[in-house]
Formats: C-alpha cells, structure tokens, sequence
C-alpha cells in the first residue's frame, strides 16, 4: 500500500534570494516529506544582502490561488508569511473562513533581517484583528511580540506576559522565539493557555540566519500536517532549525541562508 501523502500550503512572499518566504517553506516541506504548495502575496528582489524591491501582487492573483488549491488539493496545514497589507490579510482571512482551516501556522512576518519593511505599518491593526483570533499557532520574534502587544519586553518574565497576551487576543498556541534576545543559551517558549515550555538550545555565532524565522515556522507546519502535536512538532522543528543554522551554506556575501538538507543529509 501507498504511505499517506500529506499536503501543506503557504501563503507568503518570494524570496529571490532562496533563504527566507515561499522558498524556505516549500523547501522545509518538501525536506520532511510533505508535499508543498504555495500561494504568492508579493515577489521581493532579495538576496543576502537586502531586500531590492517588493511586488505585491493583485488581489485577484492571491485569491486565485488559494482557491485553485484550496477546492482540489485540501492541505492538512496552512502557514502564512508575509501578508504586507491589510487588504491582503483580510482576504487570507476569508479564505480561511471559507475553507474552514483550523491548523494554520501565523509566522507575523514584519521586517526584513535587514530593516526593510514586509508588513506595511497601517496593516498592523488589520493583523490583530484578523490573523489572531484564526491562528491555531503564532511564531512572534521578540520584536514582533512587542508590535503585537504594544509592550515592551526586557526579561523573561515580559516574555511571558507577552504571550498571555498574544493567547487572550485569540492565539491558540503561542511560540515566542528568543533568537533576539542575548546571551549564549536560546529559549524558545510555548505558550498553551495553561503552562508554559521551553526548548533551549546553544545560539550559534553565525551571520547566517537568514530565514530561520521562515522555517522553523514551516518546520511546525509540516510535522501538523502529519497530524503531530504542537509539541512534538516543536521539538522536531527546533533540532531542524540547530542544524540549518549549524551547518549553513556560507553562500552570497551577506547574511547567508540556513541549510535546509542538513538534518536529512
Ligand atoms: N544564532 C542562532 N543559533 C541557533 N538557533 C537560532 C539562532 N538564531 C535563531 N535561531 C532559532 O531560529 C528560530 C527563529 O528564531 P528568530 O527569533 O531568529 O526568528 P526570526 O527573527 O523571526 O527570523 P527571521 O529573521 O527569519 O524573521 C528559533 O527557533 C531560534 O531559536
Ligand atoms: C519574502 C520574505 N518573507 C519573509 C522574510 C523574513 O525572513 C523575508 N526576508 N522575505
């Protein structure tokens, strides 16, 4: 007999660049044997380097293929990148109303590695109203938990208020990375409505992480789409995103794409 075949689309932006967006997810996908599928919200000129330019693309373009996907190909899990505007997110909103997706990964994309803009300033508020309440998981950086909550977060304990916040304004899982903080041990937290868990890990001193962000949320919506517990699939995406970032390609002359082959080498 046939091993299941399980399916996951991501909605986000094309990085030309190969490292970070549509690219790292269908490659995490594809990495644990999930049959990736995408729909493009905006083409970026991007490289190690930067962010060139960004395209988003019609409305019409992003609606088509959701539906394309959506009524024929049934993905076991959903993860959304890069929204850019809030006429963008309302209509990924919809669209997730319409086709009733309950496990749906929101990575709440912002800005660039290198400071350029991936969420227009006036679609955060679009954002909190519309991707919080529908996300089954949301995978903050600090930063970006900071935005969310209009609070500021210096230690650990701030972490933690943070994403009771996050989970009281709809969140059903709440994953606040740590990779902004400082110092040499990295905890990554979850956040379940009840208890909180860490997964820590030593930082590595790299300028390689472009993507990470990326895929270790990809990395979580694929061990979903199998069916995994938001717990198992942490662990699984943590030893995933360790490796892509310890044995990262050092290719282009900036800061570099993590290794999306290393652990299944
Ligand atoms: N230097 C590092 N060493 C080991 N793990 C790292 C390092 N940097 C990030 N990670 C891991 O990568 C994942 C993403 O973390 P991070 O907080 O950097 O996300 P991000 O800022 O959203 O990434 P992006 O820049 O792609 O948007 C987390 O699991 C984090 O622990
Ligand atoms: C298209 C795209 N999505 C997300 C990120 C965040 O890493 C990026 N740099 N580019």
């Amino acid at each position: 007999m046939r091993d299941m075949v399980y399916k996951a689309l991501t909605i986000a932006g094309s990085d030309s660049g190969g490292g970070a967006g549509i690219q790292a997810d269908l490659k995490t996908f594809h990495q644990f044997r999930v049959f990736g599928m995408s729909a493009i919200t905006a083409v970026t000129a991007q490289n190690t380097l930067g962010v060139q330019a960004v395209y988003p693309l019609p409305l019409e373009a992003i609606e088509k293929q959701i539906d394309s996907v959506a009524v024929d190909l049934s993905p076991d899990a959903v993860k959304t990148g890069m929204l850019f505007s809030h006429e963008i997110i309302e209509l990924v909103a919809q669209k997730t109303a319409q086709y009733r997706w309950t496990r749906i990964v929101v990575d709440p994309v912002m800005v660039a590695k290198g400071g350029a803009p991936l969420l227009k300033q006036e679609a955060i508020e679009a954002f909190k109203r519309h991707m919080l309440p529908l996300a089954y998981v949301l995978t903050p950086n600090i930063p970006e938990a900071e935005v969310l909550t209009n609070m500021r977060i210096e230690t650990f304990e701030d972490r933690k208020e943070a994403a009771k916040k996050l989970h009281h304004l709809g969140v059903r899982y709440v994953v606040m990375k740590g990779g902004h903080a400082e110092g040499s041990e990295l905890v990554d937290l979850l956040y379940d409505g009840e208890r909180f868990y860490e997964w820590k890990s030593e930082r590595i001193e790299t300028k390689h992480t472009h993507g990470t962000g990326c895929t270790f949320a990809a990395a979580i919506t694929a061990q979903l789409a199998k069916g995994k517990t938001i717990y198992e699939a942490i662990d699984i995406a943590k030893r995933f995103i360790q490796a892509a970032v310890e044995q990262a390609l050092h290719i282009g002359s900036g800061h570099g794409p993590t290794n999306h082959w290393a652990l299944y080498e």
